[in-house]
């Protein structure tokens, strides 16, 4: 079986179709806003959550059945009606238009499958099965939000600003490496974890002393 090719991708107003609106069809849209995308769905039937964010703005709604000139101007479609020959025809328009399309009910009409999502802050963990167990993946899910708390938000942004700051003070990269390695330390975490308000400033301290100690080091 060749392995599928992960990746991140931005879909900040993208176009994308989304048809049927149903419960598969609401988690999935879900998702999509929330990564930026212009979504439009159309089906005779939405859910009440889809209605609210209809209402929102935040999804244009067309109250119909699929017609194929519907994803003309689409980057990426989601067939999600529960009509399997419906879902194959809007595949069909969509392979012939060079889309991304996902079938919700029939993987083999994928060119792409949506992972199972953990976030917290910046960090993402996506989990596949590559079809295998969509209710395993989840499972995945649920374990890694009890793993990584609300500390990790913090942590990460905490390790973007260093890596920023280490780059632009720090010339020698092996010097720069150690100070990134230093921030791996449990040790970093426990702050976040139990100093939220104040971890930023001892960073900042611990950061200065550093970069002293190294000019010290030179100059000596
Ligand atoms: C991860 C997640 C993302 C999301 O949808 O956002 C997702 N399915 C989720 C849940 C879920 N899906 C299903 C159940 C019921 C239990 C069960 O059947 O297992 C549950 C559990 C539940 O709902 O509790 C049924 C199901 N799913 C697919 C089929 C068709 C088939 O396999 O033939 C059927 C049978 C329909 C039927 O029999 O009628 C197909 C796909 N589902 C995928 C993703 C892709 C593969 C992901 C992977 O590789 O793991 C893929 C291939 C295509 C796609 O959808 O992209 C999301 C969890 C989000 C979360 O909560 O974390
Ligand atoms: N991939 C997944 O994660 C996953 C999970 C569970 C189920 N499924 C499968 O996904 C499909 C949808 O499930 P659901 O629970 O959302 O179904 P649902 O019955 O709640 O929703 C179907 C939606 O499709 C719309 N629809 C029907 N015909 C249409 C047409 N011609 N044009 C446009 N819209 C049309 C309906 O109005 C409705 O809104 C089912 O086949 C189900 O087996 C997939």
């Amino acid at each position: 079986m060749t392995k599928m090719y992960p990746m991140m991708i931005s879909l900040t107003d993208r176009n994308c179709l989304v048809v049927g609106g149903g419960r598969v069809a609401e988690r999935k849209v879900h998702s999509l806003i929330e990564s930026g995308a212009r979504v439009k769905i159309v089906s005779p039937t939405i859910t009440e959550s889809l209605k609210q964010q209809v209402k929102k703005g935040n999804l244009q709604w067309e109250q119909r059945l699929y017609h194929s000139n519907d994803g003309q101007d689409a980057f990426l479609v989601i067939a999600a009606t529960d009509w399997p020959h419906v879902n194959k025809t809007v595949y069909e328009d969509a392979i012939k238009r060079n889309q991304w399309i996902n079938v919700v009910d029939q993987p083999e009409l994928c060119n792409f499958t949506v992972p199972s999502v953990m976030r917290q802050g910046k960090l993402t963990i996506a989990i596949s099965t590559q079809g295998a167990s969509p209710m395993f993946s989840k499972r995945i899910r649920q374990d890694l939000e009890q793993q990584y708390g609300d500390e990790f938000s913090l942590y990460i942004d905490l390790l973007g600003e260093a890596r920023k700051k280490v780059q632009q003070r720090i010339t020698d990269r092996k010097e720069r490496q150690r100070l990134l390695q230093e921030l791996m330390s449990d040790d970093w975490l426990d702050l976040c974890r139990y100093y939220p308000t104040k971890v930023m400033d001892y960073f900042q301290a611990w950061l200065q002393e550093q970069i002293e100690g190294q000019r010290g080091g030179k100059t000596s």
